[in-house]
C-alpha cells in the first residue's frame, strides 16, 4: 500500500475490522469532513489500524444540491436509522436539538461521539459527558472551541498535570475581523460587520458573533476543563461589540492598545483587591496593550494565551473558522476514537472534582479606561478624582488630550481619559453612577476593561 508516494507496510491492527463512521450534517464543516474521510481514507487506516467506513450522511433534503466530493448514495434524511450502524457519529449539524437526542441515542448504543456543537456542550455538555461515561465510550469535541486550533486537548490532557490560573482568548473570528478593519481602516462598527457579511465571516444573522454568544459558549467549555468545574453558558458574563465606537479604537490607538473581544476564565483565590474566591468567566471587549501577543491576532484569526502554575504562558494561534480547518479538528477526534476502539483505552472523562465557586459579573477585578467629556474648568478633575477615591477605585493616570476625534474645547468641554487601577466591577459601576452625577460631568463617553498588562 501506499500513501502520497510513500510505502506503508500495514500494522497488525489492519486487520481490525473497518470502523463505521456516521456524519451527522453535511454543511461548511460536514462538507469538508466527508471530503477528507474519502481522500484520505488510506493515511487515516494507517494511523488508526483499521478503515475509516464513511456509512452514511444524515441530511434535512437528500434531493438538494451538494458539493462534488460528496458521494450522494450516503445521503440520507434518517438521522436515526443511520446513528444505530455506526462505531463513531460525528455531529456537524449544529442547533440543541436534534443533535442531543441523537448524540444521546448513539452513545446508548455504544458508539463513541465527537462533535463540533459548542452551543450544545455549553448549554448542556453534562447530559452528554454524563452519559458517555455511563456507556464507557469517548466524547471528543475539539471543533467547538476555537476550530482547527488545538485547544481542548491541550487544557483537557496535556495540562491535566498543572494547574491552569487563567485563560485568555480571541475566540471568535467574526468580531476579530470586524475589530480588526476598525484599528486598521477607521471605519464603523456597522460597515465592518456589513464587510464581514459580505465576505462570508458573519453569518446573515450575526448575533450569536457580535452579542458575545459564540464567544460565551467556547468561555464555558474552555473554563470547564481548565479549572474542573462545571461552567454553563448562563455562568458567562456576556458583553458583545456593538457598543464599541470609531472613537473608542482611535482612542485605544492613542494609549497603545487594541480593543479585541475576549473570552477570559480565571481562577481568583480572593486575596486581592475586594476579591472572593472562585473562577471568573466573562466575555466582553477589553483594551489589550499592543505589546501583548494577543494584539497581533489580525483579521479572522482565533488565539487563546494560557497561563499555568508550572507551565507558565502558552500561546495557540490558528484560524477558529473555516469548512476545512474545523474538520482537520474534528478528524484528529475521530482518530483518537476509533484508535480506542482499535487498540483499547478510552479518552478522558468529564472532571468536576474542584467544584469552584462560579463569581458573578460584579465580583471580576480589572482595570478601567473611563472617557468623559467635563467642563474644562479648574477643580473639575478635583471633584472626579474625589468621587473615585471615595468608591475605593484607584487612579494610575489621567490624560487630557488631543482628542482624536476632537473634543470642543473652544465650547468649554474637555475631555478626560482616566486609566484606574484593578478594581471589582461592583465598584467600578457605582464610581461611574457617582461621577456621572457630578454638575460639571457632562457625559461618560465609554468605559473599556483593560487585559493582558
Ligand atoms: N463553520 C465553522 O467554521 C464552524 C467552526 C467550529 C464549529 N462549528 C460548528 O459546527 C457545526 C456545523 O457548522 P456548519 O458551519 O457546518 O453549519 P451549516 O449550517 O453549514 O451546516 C449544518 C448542516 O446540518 C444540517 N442539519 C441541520 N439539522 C439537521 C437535521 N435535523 N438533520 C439533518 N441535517 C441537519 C443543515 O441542513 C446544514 O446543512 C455547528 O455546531 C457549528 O457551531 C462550525
Ligand atoms: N462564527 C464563529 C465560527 C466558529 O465558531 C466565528 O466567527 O468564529
Ligand atoms: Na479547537
Amino acid at each position: 500500500m501506499t500513501t502520497r508516494g510513500r510505502s506503508v507496510v500495514p500494522s497488525a491492527a489492519e486487520s481490525h475490522p473497518p470502523l463505521r463512521v456516521a456524519l451527522l450534517g453535511c454543511g461548511v464543516v460536514g462538507t469538508q469532513v466527508a471530503r477528507l474521510l474519502t481522500e484520505q481514507a488510506d493515511d487515516l487506516a494507517s494511523r488508526v489500524g483499521a478503515r475509516l467506513e464513511l456509512v452514511g450522511i444524515a441530511v434535512r433534503d437528500a434531493a438538494a444540491p451538494r458539493d462534488a466530493a460528496i458521494d450522494r448514495s450516503l445521503l440520507t434524511e434518517d438521522a436515526e436509522g443511520l446513528v444505530a450502524r455506526a462505531d463513531v457519529v460525528v455531529e456537524v449539524m449544529g442547533g440543541t436539538e436534534p443533535a442531543r437526542a441523537l448524540l444521546l441515542r448513539a452513545i446508548e448504543a455504544g458508539a463513541a461521539v465527537v462533535t463540533a456543537n459548542k452551543a450544545l456542550l455549553a448549554e448542556d455538555g453534562p447530559t452528554l459527558y454524563k452519559a458517555a461515561d455511563a456507556a464507557g465510550v469517548d466524547i471528543y469535541f475539539e471543533a467547538a472551541v476555537a476550530g482547527a486550533i488545538p485547544i481542548v486537548r491541550p487544557v483537557r490532557e496535556s495540562l491535566a498535570g498543572d494547574h491552569v490560573r487563567r485563560v485568555l482568548g480571541i475566540v471568535n473570528g467574526t468580531t476579530n475581523y470586524v475589530l480588526d478593519q476598525m484599528a486598521t481602516t477607521g471605519m464603523g462598527l456597522e460597515e465592518a460587520v456589513k464587510e464581514a457579511q459580505d465576505l462570508g465571516y458573519a453569518e446573515a444573522d450575526p448575533t450569536a458573533d457580535v452579542e458575545g454568544y459564540d464567544a460565551a459558549a467556547k468561555a464555558a467549555i474552555l473554563a470547564s476543563l481548565a479549572f474542573h468545574t462545571r461552567v454553563s453558558l448562563d455562568d458567562v458574563a456576556r458583553e458583545g461589540i456593538m457598543s464599541v465606537t470609531a472613537a473608542d479604537v482611535a482612542w485605544a490607538a492613542q494609549t497603545g492598545h487594541v480593543i479585541k473581544l475576549l473570552a477570559i476564565a480565571e481562577l481568583r483565590d480572593g486575596t486581592s483587591a475586594g476579591g472572593s474566591a472562585g473562577v471568573s468567566v466573562r466575555v466582553h471587549p477589553a483594551l489589550v496593550p499592543t505589546s501583548h501577543p494577543l494584539a497581533n491576532v489580525r483579521g479572522s484569526f482565533n488565539a487563546v494565551f494560557v497561563e499555568a502554575e508550572s507551565a507558565g504562558e502558552l500561546m495557540f494561534y490558528g484560524r477558529g473558522a473555516g469548512g476545512a480547518p474545523t474538520a482537520s479538528a474534528v478528524l484528529g477526534d475521530v482518530v483518537s476514537a476509533a484508535r480506542h476502539r482499535v487498540l483499547g483505552g478510552k479518552g478522558p472523562q468529564e472532571s468536576t472534582y474542584a467544584e469552584l465557586a462560579i463569581l458573578p459579573a460584579s465580583a471580576a477585578v480589572t482595570r478601567y479606561q473611563v472617557r468623559l467629556d467635563v467642563d474644562d474648568r479648574p477643580g473639575v478633575l478635583a471633584q472626579v478624582a474625589h468621587a473615585l477615591a471615595e468608591h475605593g477605585v484607584s487612579i494610575e493616570a489621567v490624560r487630557q488630550p488631543t482628542a482624536p476625534g476632537g473634543a470642543d474645547a473652544e465650547g468649554g468641554v474637555a475631555e478626560l481619559l482616566i486609566t484606574t487601577h484593578a478594581a471589582p466591577e461592583s465598584a467600578l459601576a457605582a464610581t461611574v453612577a457617582a461621577v456621572a452625577g457630578l454638575d460639571p460631568v457632562r457625559t461618560i463617553t465609554s468605559v473599556l476593561r483593560v487585559e493582558g498588562a
